[in-house]
């Protein structure tokens, strides 16, 4: 979609704010309809078995396990850390998600929950989630906490009413500033790299297709390790066709630049279908590379607890009873 970008191009681009409204209306409109019509194409699509048991476990280690309620106590978030350790207890074949999310307060309990140097990260959301709107003084304190706690990756939220306004400056130098106290803020869990960070549309906000590839492109010229579809609190959450605009946005920002970014559809995903029509979508859009816990995410506070049904439908011919997982 766009010719390679150099360095001096890419400094161009993001050095005022009449530089980066010009790049990102400059970018193809995107064909509604057609995306809407692909995405609805490949959600029919219908896979082997031996594909889809690999799917279902792929989709497993995919899921940022999440519990982002008001009510929510350490408690709950211990369970939860329970559940991401060991979805099946009686089946160990049975892969840990890729992290659990929550929000900053409750990331040390999530922490010493998982134990030290366990493989399932601590994702905590930050910056006013979900609204985004407090100063950001505010939103760098938020993740600073987060991350001084010990969350491994950080959910930060964009300023709808500032994208929408046509304030896209203001949105990037946000998301520049997060990244930063992600990295300062890392500490103890230092790897040299800061936590990573995952940069929240709120694709339900956005109202157009348009606007979705305006804003993972800023996100992503920000410094934005993932794209993340939603908060989870707007409906409509994560859509295929608004997942599938992302993914081309990251496959042709890995083109253009050379660096490849996640992709985190989050919000309304409960099924086993669902998950393994975003799978497909991952494979038909993006490629491979993707088809990765480090690359792909599936937000869900309850989408574990099909997948492990349907495992066992696959392995036994048999649904479990309905008490047999605990809950989501
Ligand atoms: O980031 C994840 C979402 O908040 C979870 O949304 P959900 O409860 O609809 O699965």
């Amino acid at each position: 979609m766009l010719s390679a970008l150099d360095d001096a191009r890419l400094s161009d681009i993001t050095s005022s704010e009449a530089s980066l409204r010009r790049f990102l209306h400059g970018l193809p409109g995107v064909d509604q309809v057609g995306a809407e019509a692909r995405a609805a194409m490949l959600a029919t699509r219908s896979i082997k078995t031996t594909a889809k048991q690999f799917a279902i476990d792929l989709a497993i280690s995919m899921i940022d396990l999440t519990t982002l309620e008001g009510q929510d106590t350490p408690g709950k978030v211990r369970a939860l850390c329970a559940k991401a350790l060991r979805p099946d207890p009686s089946d160990r074949s049975v892969p840990r998600v890729a992290a659990v999310c929550v929000y900053p307060d409750l990331v040390a309990t999530a922490k010493e929950a998982l134990g030290a140097g366990s493989d399932v990260k601590v994702a905590s959301v930050a910056t006013g989630f979900p609204s985004g709107r407090t100063s950001l003084a505010v939103k760098e304190a938020d993740t600073r906490d987060a991350v001084a706690a010990g969350a491994d990756e950080v959910d930060m939220v964009i300023d709808r009413g500032a994208f929408l306004a046509g304030r896209y400056g203001q949105v990037f130098d946000e998301i520049v500033a997060v990244k930063q106290a992600c990295a300062r803020a890392h500490g103890a869990n230092d790897d040299g790299a800061g936590a990573h960070l995952k940069v929240i549309l709120e694709t339900g906000e956005l109202a157009t297709y348009d606007n979705v590839r305006r804003a993972s492109w800023l996100a992503m010229l920000a410094g934005a390790d993932f794209i993340k579809t939603s908060t989870g609190k707007v409906v409509p959450a994560a859509t295929l066709p608004v997942t599938l605009v992302m993914l081309e946005a990251v496959r042709d920002f890995r083109d253009a630049i050379g660096r490849q970014v996640g992709v985190k559809p989050a919000g309304g995903i409960r099924t086993s279908k669902d998950a393994i029509r975003y799978l497909v979508l991952v494979n038909e859009t993006a490629g491979e590379d993707w088809l990765d816990p480090d690359w792909f995410r599936l937000g869900a506070s309850s989408l574990l607890n099909d997948l492990l049904m349907q495992r066992q439908k696959m392995l036994t011919g048999r649904y479990a009873g309905p008490d047999y997982f605990t809950l989501d």
